[in-house]
């Protein structure tokens, strides 16, 4: 839990990729899907400074007349009123006219950058369940999560803000220096004579901006990253007495979170301030140059108040521009992080067009044949499995042992296709994995991992969640069994069974039967996030019910009977001997003394399996297996 501000996972090398070219490429994408809703809102801002831009004019034209009512000598007072009285109407009703437009404008923008966010959000969560363990053990939690939520809200508003507001700009820009021009040129051209020095200024500006905002960015992620993994760990950090480090190092992040915001607020403000600069030099340009023609009297007082009505209107899109600097900004960098997830290809392949199908239970008597052909596995540089030839026959029971650190859940993982062999092939009912698609066969595998996971449901829902699956998805080739698994164990006999009896078939052979009785809501207990009200003997046979919800016709238990005594270890593995007959089921385990029942035993030692045989003939060998067994029993021996 100590680490630096920086996380010490590394993301892995493939996830940095993403080139600017190929960034823009995926936003034009994402335009071009709603360019219905920009190209409407576009109409909406050209309405709004249309009439808009057309205040001005109105305005210089009653300017003038009460000039020229006020200079002349004898004038008709009543219809300078009246012509007055006229212009501040239509005022009122272009400033309404472009109110309304200008509403629209923004619900339509703001809505296609909502509808981007929507499918942005929903195509990453989607490409993220596609990842394999490689990539969640590359990334902090928090680190996925802030990009999953902060950056994909950082990204609508690149889209929605800066093309609100550019658009909204180039069209009052075109409108009002167009009229500007037709006025006075010589008086725009002074207004617009300091414009390239100040943008030329704020290049650098904006260049620390767009690296400033990364690392905010960078920086909010290892928070959102520290908090979720201490909140995780909390009891590990009591346990220690460590709260007061922890705290201090939190501080130390925020502190530094706190000063990195405080470093982009002073860009921000060098940039408004420049924005506003440019704003206003039009108007102070006028006022000089202007107010002193109108004194001359080589230009109207009329003129004067239009033109400058122009330059204030123009004010308004030049300061939204410096906001439109920030938002795309931040954008552009949380783009960059999206798309390193989103464009992130996990290693292991869907088949394409060689994709092929298991045989189904009708077609093969006896089912879940495994076979480990000269398979090497590495995570990273240093090799894991090495050189591995192994097979298990359809319907055979088997146990994988070793020491620890060998590499059996490591098979486990190879098995369950999280990863590819390195070098190899594993086949199933003599189909190469890489052909099979992964959906498949992982509906045909139940796996009860090491460390028992729950969802923070009812127990029952965390025992359906298989049967779930095999309901929810239609692509799934295998259906939901309804037949009871083991024969005569309810009454009933042949007849198709509920999936309430289902459940509660599972949860017999899984023996969590008592502990249900025991809970006051049964099957409808909560058990907390990640399963915390549940002992982790609990927790596993939760795990082992649920994976055999799904008649699965490979069952894996990795060290899934650790946390369970011995004696419902053994009433477990005997159920599930008459539960899994005609199917596969491997064992992975440190307990040697229900393996006399198991068909087989493979031993690993360093990655490499060095025997195997039945617990019979291991044990005359005399090798690790005999070794190993010989120590458990001592062990067990001196406990007694
Ligand atoms: N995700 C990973 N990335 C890198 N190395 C890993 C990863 N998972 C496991 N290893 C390494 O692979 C080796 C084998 O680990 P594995 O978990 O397969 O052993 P095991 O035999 O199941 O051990 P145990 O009996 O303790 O569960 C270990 O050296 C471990 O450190």
């Amino acid at each position: 839990m100590s680490q630096s501000s920086s996380s010490p996972l590394r993301p892995p090398p493939e996830l940095a990729t993403v080139c600017a070219r190929e960034r823009r490429a995926i936003l034009w994408s994402y335009f071009w899907r709603y360019r219905g809703l920009f190209a409407a809102g576009a109409v909406f801002l050209l309405l709004t400074n249309g009439l808009a831009l057309a205040i001005p004019a109105q305005l210089g034209h009653a300017v003038q007349l009460m000039r020229d009512a006020a200079t002349a000598e004898s004038s008709d007072l009543l219809s300078v009123r009246s012509e007055v009285v006229r212009a501040a109407m239509i005022i009122i009703a272009l400033a309404i006219g472009a109110g309304i437009a200008r509403v629209y404008s923004r619900t339509t923008i703001f809505n296609a950058g909502r509808h981007i966010e929507f499918d942005l959000r929903n195509e990453l969560y989607t490409h993220l369940t596609r990842l394999t363990p490689r990539f969640f053990g590359s990334m902090p939690t928090g680190d996925i999560t802030s990009r999953v939520t902060n950056d994909v809200t950082y990204v609508r508003l690149l889209f929605a803000i800066a093309f609100l507001h550019i658009v909204n700009a180039v069209v009052a820009y075109t409108i009002g220096i167009q009229r500007m021009v037709a006025l006075d040129l010589s008086l725009t051209l002074w207004c617009l004579a300091p414009l390239p020095l100040l943008l030329f200024g704020m290049r650098s500006v904006i260049h620390a901006l767009f690296t400033q905002t990364k690392v905010v960015q960078a920086e909010l992620s290892n928070m959102s990253s520290r908090v979720q993994e201490n909140l995780s760990g909390v009891d590990v950090i009591k346990a220690y007495t460590l709260q007061d480090r922890e705290i201090a190092e939190y501080r130390a992040l925020n502190a530094n979170f706190y000063e990195q915001n405080v470093g982009l607020a002073r860009i921000r403000a060098m940039l408004n301030a420049m924005i506003v600069l440019i704003a206003n030099v039009g108007t102070l340009v006028v006022l000089i140059v202007g107010a002193r023609r109108v004194i001359e009297g080589s230009m109207d007082l009329g003129t004067f108040v239009e033109f400058n009505g122009y330059v204030v209107a123009l004010a308004f899109p030049t300061i939204a521009l410096g906001w439109v600097f920030a938002v795309w900004h931040r954008g552009l960098a949380a783009f960059e992080r999206v798309c390193e997830v989103r464009n992130y290809e996990p290693r292991v392949k869907e088949p394409g067009e060689d994709a092929l199908t298991l045989p189904t239970a009708e077609e093969r008597e006896r089912l879940g044949a495994i076979e480990l052909d000269s398979v090497s596995f590495a995570y990273e540089d240093s090799p894991v499995l090495k050189d591995i030839s192994l097979t298990i026959p359809a319907g055979s029971t088997v146990a994988i042992v070793g020491k620890t650190g060998s590499g059996k859940s490591t098979l486990v993982k190879l098995l369950a296709r999280h990863y590819d062999p390195t070098e190899g092939a594993i086949r199933v009912e003599g189909i190469d994995l890489r052909q099979l698609p992964q959906r498949q066969l992982r509906s045909e595998l139940g796996v009860v991992p090491q460390e028992p996971f729950l969802f923070s449901m009812t127990i029952g829902q965390n025992i359906r969640f298989g049967l779930d699956a095999l309901q929810f998805d239609e692509s799934l080739t295998r259906r939901a069994p309804t037949a009871a698994l083991i024969e005569g164990l309810l009454e009933g006999g042949e007849r198709e069974l509920t999936q309430e009896e289902r459940i509660a078939q599972a949860v017999e052979i899984a023996a969590l039967d008592a502990d249900l009785e025991n809970f006051e809501q049964g099957l409808d207990t909560l058990v907390g996030e990640r399963g915390v009200t549940l002992s982790g003997g609990q927790k596993q046979r939760t795990t082992i019910a649920r994976a055999l919800l799904t008649d699965p016709r490979i069952l894996i238990l990795d060290d899934a009977l650790a946390s369970v005594d011995t004696q419902t270890e053994r009433r477990i593995l005997d159920q599930l001997k008459a539960l899994m007959y005609g199917r596969t089921s491997i064992h992975i385990t440190h307990r040697f003394n229900a393996l006399s029942r198991v068909d087989r035993i493979f031993v690993l030692d360093e990655g490499r399996l060095v025997e195997e045989g039945t617990h019979a003939e291991l044990c005359q060998r005399g090798g690790l297996y005999a070794e190993m067994y010989a120590r458990q029993k001592l062990r067990e021996q001196l406990e007694s």
